[in-house]
């Protein structure tokens, strides 16, 4: 509105997927009622014209308002005024049109013909008419068709050099060679219309595809007016704002674009004037100073642990919801599909009940690459940082600092001014007076001493909610408990201590329609550095590099501890090319702020694997050796530091239902002893008999009974459901699986080793010690992991550029 100030605003508008949704059917792409209605009341303030795709009699068919000006196919059929005289069979009336590209009529007719002909055995090939081109559709046919279609339409322009060819939303269109777009039509009706003066009109126009860019691109480099993209992801355009899709409020928000890396930046202007209308009562507004801090973090730990927010009261009054919040559970459980959960952020107000004073909220989802100069919840002083649950997961030392909590209030604030906000490149955006602009989603509110604290149970490390007087909390008391999950959004009962960021998460995050880590691939996918790379093999891991670090940073701010990232599972047997690998992961997770201490690198227990976690340790970086299903890969990993051992128990169980001939495990089986369960007994015994700084964690942990049969070790990860009927269970003393630690440095001390393996593990002794069902194991461990790295390239390759679908 500022920028309209004085000024005639005239609108253009594009229809399939801008007015209409997009739909398998082009016949039945109907514009609703009340976006018909909308439209109409534009044009009742505003010259308003469509410029379409489509022939300019379908798009009339379809949106039925006369009081509009048409442009049909691209804008080479123009009725508007100072046109040429004639009758519009439609409208039944002399009207004035503007073709361009008259002389093609014919030809384009002819075309439409061989390609209907020639794309007949194609099934779910459509083609459509539009007078002045014609478009072959293929969003019905099958994938493996695609070429098909495509050979189908270049023969046909080997015939027509005076074709050429566009690319829509699934769709290939062919058209006159003439210089003519729907930027030239914007700029043609402006004309016609008399509303050519910048200085007195400000045109606006939204569309939603490729060939909408000539009209962004029209305004934007003659500085005429505006684009808005429509659009669910983020793309290159020449739009300054965006829309999710047809259904947003159209001419009520839009959301202003990063001119950089054209995302969505939210408009603030609406979420605050909400909460300036609650300033007088609660002392809330943009003036305030942000004293203290919220990050994402804290606030998913609010959206996991119910406990937490029992003191909270939110008021939400977007008027998109129509509703009004008076309560966090109830915003929370919002169905409200069109809002994700950032979304629900920014429009939220908290408010005091008891336990929170807030002084601001500031709220914004810049998503810029600047090093971030808003403090983070950890910089915190200790009155006012939400403490993080328990005693903070397998990511930190509780020897060495027990609580965990540093005291950092003799610091001052990183960042002591006020942020403002300033008109940037067209677009709204809040920084310092520095110029510098914070870049994740911030809450800033200020907390109460008497935040309340959930405990984990008595002297548990473990963060989870292990329930009063359950096994679960009598495990809990000698070993962390990790839950069992890829994504945590589904995660309410038992919120994550820990996280892994593999390539099954990316697959997992990009399978699914909205997780809070969808924008973290998104992001990774928006890389200018990796676009930039020509090669694409070097430009899809780079993509993969970054997603990997971008899931793994927020997975930080989510998790209190250490998160482990896979390192890619085709270095297994490179050492150098994983010690390059994780140097590549570090300095990207140091450009989004995540320190070494939160990090675990998680590699393959080869010999080069092992040697390269050796080398990795030296210099102070945490590894995370996996695959380790023998003793003498447990023992090479214990003498060469790795921070973390992981044994999988239950694959070692299913190895030996169906396999024999392994020393180790028919030792194990003849001692009576399941071989997954002795081996990580085994290895917990040498790592504390020997003083060896490695954690052993259990992983494929398949029933209580497994769990029973390893309390003591460092980490447990445990599927949902054991952990569901363990919380589940009340204690009984005499239980069958009486509490008893059955890992502990005592026995440990007691336990013995036979002289081959306290030998200084090389590799050859590591090779000639580690039997069938290491060998085996390992092998497939690692086609799985590699497998699924190649998915996730092999995704990205499909989903980049991002598509115009
Ligand atoms: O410029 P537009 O008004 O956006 O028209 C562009 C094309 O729109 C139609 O196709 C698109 O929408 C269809 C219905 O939702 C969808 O099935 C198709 O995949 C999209 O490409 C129209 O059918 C095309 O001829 C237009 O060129």
């Amino acid at each position: 509105m500022k920028k309209a100030k004085n000024k005639r605003i005239a609108i253009f508008l594009d229809y399939d997927g801008t007015l209409s949704p997009i739909v398998d059917d082009p016949d039945r792409a109907l514009m609703s009622d009340s976006m018909r209605s909308a439209v109409k009341n534009v044009a009742k303030y505003f010259p308003t014209a469509i410029i379409s795709g489509r022939s300019r009699d379908k798009v009339f068919d379809l949106i039925g308002l006369t009081e509009l000006y048409y442009a049909g196919s691209h804008g080479m059929d123009i009725m508007g005024p100072n046109c040429v005289k004639s009758i519009d069979n439609k409208q039944d009336k002399e009207v004035k049109l503007f073709q361009p590209a008259k002389e093609f009529l014919s030809m384009i007719d002819e075309v439409f013909r061989t390609l209907v002909e020639n794309t007949k055995a194609i099934e779910g090939a459509k083609v459509e008419n539009h007078k002045f081109c014609t478009s072959v559709h293929y969003r019905n046919v099958e994938e493996t068709n695609w070429p098909l279609i495509a050979q189908c339409v270049h023969d046909i322009l080997k015939d027509y050099p005076r074709l050429r060819l566009t690319h829509g939303r699934k769709v290939l269109e062919i058209r006159p060679v003439i210089d003519w777009n729907k930027g030239k039509a914007v700029e043609f009706l402006l004309e016609s219309l008399d509303i050519n003066n910048k200085d007195d009109v400000l045109p606006i126009y939204i569309g939603d595809d490729r060939t909408d860019e000539d009209a962004f691109k029209f305004l934007r480099e003659e500085n005429r007016g505006y684009g808005i993209l429509v659009s669910p992801v983020p793309k290159e355009t020449k739009a300054f704002y965006s829309l999710k899709d047809p259904s947003e409020a159209y001419f009520n928000t839009a959301i202003p674009l990063d001119p950089v890396l054209r995302r969505r930046i939210p408009d603030f202007r609406q979420a605050l004037s909400r909460i300036r209308e609650q300033r007088s009562t609660e002392n809330i507004g943009q003036d305030t100073p942000p004293e203290y801090l919220m990050t994402l973090y804290d606030f998913t730990i609010l959206k996991f642990i119910p406990e937490r927010r029992s003191n909270l009261t939110v008021r939400s009054s977007f008027h998109g919801l129509r509703k009004r919040i008076d309560n966090f559970d109830e915003w929370l459980n919002l169905t409200d599909e069109t809002l994700s959960w950032n979304e629900k952020l920014l429009l939220l107000g908290l408010h005091k009940e008891k336990f929170l004073k807030i002084n601001l909220i500031l709220l914004f989802a810049n998503q810029g690459n600047e090093q971030t100069n808003m403090p983070e919840s950890s910089d915190m002083n200790e009155e006012t940082r939400p403490p993080r649950l328990g005693n903070h997961g397998f990511s930190h030392d509780n020897e060495r600092n027990p609580r965990n909590q540093p005291r950092i209030s003799d610091l001052p604030p990183r960042h002591p001014q006020r942020p403002s906000w300033a008109d940037r490149d067209n677009g709204r955006r809040l920084s310092f007076s520095d110029g510098s602009r914070p870049s994740n989603l911030v809450i800033c509110y200020k907390l109460p001493k008497q935040f309340p604290v959930i405990r984990a149970s008595s002297g548990s490390s473990s963060s989870i909610d292990t329930g009063s007087g359950s096994e679960l909390e009598a495990i809990s008391t000698f070993s962390e408990i990790v839950p069992d999950t890829v994504i945590f959004d589904d995660f309410e009962k038992f919120p994550p201590t820990a996280a892994t960021v593999s390539s099954s998460l990316l697959l997992g995050i990009c399978g699914l329609p909205d997780t809070i880590f969808r924008n973290a691939v998104d992001m990774a996918l928006a890389d200018s550095e990796c676009c930039k790379l020509e090669n694409s093999e070097l430009r899809l891991s780079c993509f993969s590099n970054k997603a990997l670090v971008n899931v793994g940073g927020d997975l930080a701010k989510l998790v209190p501890g250490r998160v482990s990232t896979e390192v890619d599972a085709r270095l297994a047997y490179d050492t150098h090319g994983i010690i390059r690998k994780v140097h590549d992961l570090l300095k990207l997770y140091n450009e989004i702020g995540v320190p070494p201490e939160r990090l675990l690198f998680k590699i393959p227990s080869t010999w080069q694997g092992i040697e390269a976690a050796r080398l990795l340790e030296s210099e102070g970086i945490q590894t995370h050796l996996t695959f380790v299903y023998s003793f003498a890969q447990a023992a090479a990993a214990a003498q060469a530091g790795a921070s973390v051992i992981q044994i999988f128990v239950g694959r070692i169980r299913d190895w030996a239902r169906n396999h024999s001939g392994d020393p180790e495990v028919d030792a194990a089986l003849k001692r009576g002893e399941d071989p997954g369960i002795a081996l990580v007994t085994k290895t917990y015994n040498y790592i504390h008999k020997y003083g060896h700084k490695s954690k052993l964690m259990a992983a494929a942990v398949r029933n209580k009974q497994d769990l029973f049969s390893i309390v003591g070790v460092d980490y447990i990860i445990a599927p949902l459901k054991v952990l569901q009927s363990l919380k589940e269970s009340a204690t009984t003393p005499g239980d069958k699986y009486s509490f008893v630690r059955r890992l502990s440095p005592e026995n440990a001390a007691r336990y013995s080793f036979s002289k081959e393996e306290l030998t200084k593990w090389d590799q050859l002794s590591l090779a000639s010690a580690m039997g069938p069902a290491a060998v085996e194991l390992l092998a497939r461990g690692l086609d799985g992991y590699v497998n699924q790295a190649r998915r996730v390239e092999e995704l990205f390759g499909k989903i980049w550029p991002p598509p115009n679908v």
